[in-house]
């Protein structure tokens, strides 16, 4: 990843894309430590009610980094199942930054991005499975919503055909 050039500014922005319970939190916790990265997860920023239009609020973020400042956000705390408005968060520049979660790599981010990479798992049933336990029963149906609506917006935003990894679950 260090062999990419930045294009945020002086860092290196990764998106860790791809459908709902697929992994992605997971391998991008995984490769931030790796890297001595800076982990965003878009959950920071996402509510039930709001899945992608929150964007202008963490561009904004990605903004001030690509000039070398730094950045607070109000986060969306999701510790009781729900979400709800939690902490404020200081982002300082850095080398690497790596944001996660759908639509991270969308196509308007696409000209910034050091590395675009996609998560799957093909079995949708499956991904469900591992969100609702990961959640709990509770958000079973809150999850299924989500992950209708994210099929849509993946076949417009065409996340997939852009990016520079695709990574298997299993
Ligand atoms: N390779 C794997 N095999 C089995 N379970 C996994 C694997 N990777 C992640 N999981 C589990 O599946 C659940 C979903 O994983 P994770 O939260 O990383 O997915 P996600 O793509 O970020 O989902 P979401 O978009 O809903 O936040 C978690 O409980 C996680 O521990
Ligand atoms: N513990 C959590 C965290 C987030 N969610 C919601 C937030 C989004 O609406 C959706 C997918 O999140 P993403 O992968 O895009 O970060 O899941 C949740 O239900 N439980």
């Amino acid at each position: 990843m260090t062999e990419r050039p930045p294009r945020l500014g002086r860092t290196r922005l990764v998106a860790v894309d791809g459908p709902s319970g697929a992994g992605k939190s997971t391998f991008a916790k995984t490769l931030a430590a790796q890297l001595n990265a800076t982990l965003i997860p878009t959950d920071h920023f996402a509510t039930w009610d709001d899945p992608v239009a929150w964007w202008p609020r963490l561009r904004a973020v990605l903004d001030k980094i690509a000039e070398n400042e730094e950045a607070t956000y109000r986060m969306t705390d999701w510790s009781e199942g729900f979400p709800k408005p939690g902490e404020d968060r200081t982002i300082r520049p850095t080398e690497i930054l790596v944001v996660e979660g759908v639509s991270s790599a969308r196509k308007s981010i696409a000209d910034k991005l050091t590395a675009a990479i996609w998560v799957e798992l093909e079995d949708a049933d499956e991904r469900l499975e591992r969100a609702v336990a990961r959640d709990g029963e509770k958000s079973r149906e809150h999850l299924t919503r989500w992950q209708a609506f994210e099929r849509g917006w993946f076949a417009v935003d065409g996340t997939k055909a852009r990016a520079d990894y695709v990574v298997t679950s299993s």
